[in-house]
């Protein structure tokens, strides 16, 4: 495996087309009291979105996933870095720009029974952006949240129920329609089925892809469960403590994972296979748990990485472009060109 020196963050090639978002060297930075250092929980993290693409965010809990999709909603304040959607810097935009750009950015959250009110009908909770941002007429307005139920799998009949008569995958498939109804460019899926049963989450992610094909939509989508992003990801980042140890094309990432932390994670996914179960449980044993603290000027992963060579400790790696690769592919790793 052999990395070009040039350092870079996944900027892709000059015929992609446009980033629909882009986020630039963004740190996120926590305050955790006196006498103790700021918690890194994102940290100089790059990547961009284009039209019709799914981007996914994938680490182990803690690894900054959702403060990267909480900072692009503004939710999060911006501790360094630019964030820009459509062309637009929106790093710190104020509550006026945020409530515009709310018809082009929506987000979809983990939880479908807390995220829709329970006082209202389903017909008024799709209404509302609608009458809010747009000033549509009441005969217009249910002719639109009616074809929009009928397009997410929900019976139009639907709009004059409460969410509390619905199931999961039925909420989730709401607050779906919801999320669509001003025709957003960019949709932050966080979590969307990880609450849900296996089927249901099947069901679920596969209307998210036939919505995307038919809207173009782009998704950034952030998930614990790898094989859940792997199934509707294009590209994937990898996270570890804020940080990107590894980008590229999902298939490529899942298939040859290169950065031993990505090995790692993918060999604590289930594996139906006994050889490669075993090939995995060895990988798995040799990534050390937590054993103490990282180091604080090298990589984030040595005190846990199998592989740790001296440099590891002292020198934080560059996200480096693996070549060849029929698709652009970034790995942090000193040792990349010497990695099975
Ligand atoms: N508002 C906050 N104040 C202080 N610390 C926070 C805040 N939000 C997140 N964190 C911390 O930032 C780190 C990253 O959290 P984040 O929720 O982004 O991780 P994640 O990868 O999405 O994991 P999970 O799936 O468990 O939420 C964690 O250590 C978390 O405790």
């Amino acid at each position: 495996m052999t990395a070009s020196s040039a350092s870079t963050s996944e900027t892709g090639t000059a015929s992609a087309p446009p980033a629909v978002l882009e986020v630039r060297d963004l740190s996120v930075h926590f305050r955790q009291g006196r006498g103790h250092p700021p918690l890194r929980a994102v940290d100089g993290v790059s990547f961009a979105v284009r039209a019709g693409e799914t981007v996914g965010l994938v680490g182990e809990s803690g690894s900054g996933k959702s403060t990267i999709g909480r900072a692009v909603l503004g939710l999060n304040p911006v501790t360094e870095g630019r964030i820009s959607f459509a062309g637009d810097d929106i790093t710190r935009a104020a509550p006026r720009v945020r409530r515009r750009l709310s018809s082009r950015l929506q987000v979809v959250f983990q939880d479908p029974y807390s995220s829709l009110n329970p006082a209202r009908t389903i017909g008024q909770t799709l209404a509302e952006p609608l009458l809010v941002h747009e000033k549509s007429g009441r005969a217009e307005t249910a002719e639109r949240v009616a074809a929009m139920l009928r397009r997410v799998g929900m019976p139009a009949d639907a709009a004059d129920r409460y969410p509390g008569q619905f199931s999961g995958g039925q909420r989730q498939r709401i607050a779906i329609a919801r999320a669509l109804m001003l025709s957003p460019q960019l949709v932050i899926c966080d979590e969307p089925v990880s609450a849900l049963d296996l089927s249901i989450q099947a069901q679920v992610m596969n209307l998210l892809a036939e919505l995307q094909d038919e809207l173009a939509l782009s998704y950034l989508f952030i998930a614990h469960d790898l094989p859940v992003v792997r199934h509707l990801s294009h590209r994937v980042l990898v996270l570890y403590r804020g940080q990107v140890l590894e980008s590229g094309d999902a298939g490529a990432v899942y298939d040859r994972p290169a950065h031993p932390y990505t090995q790692a994670l993918l060999a604590a996914a289930p594996e139906p296979d006994p050889a490669a179960q075993r090939a995995r449980r060895a990988s798995r044993a040799a990534a050390k748990a937590e054993p103490g603290p990282p180091s604080p000027t090298g990589c984030v992963f040595a005190h846990r990485c199998p592989q740790v060579a001296d440099r590891c400790r002292t020198e934080r790696p560059e996200l480096r472009v693996l070549a060849p690769e029929p698709a652009p592919r970034a790995v942090a790793c000193h040792l990349v060109d010497e990695l099975p």
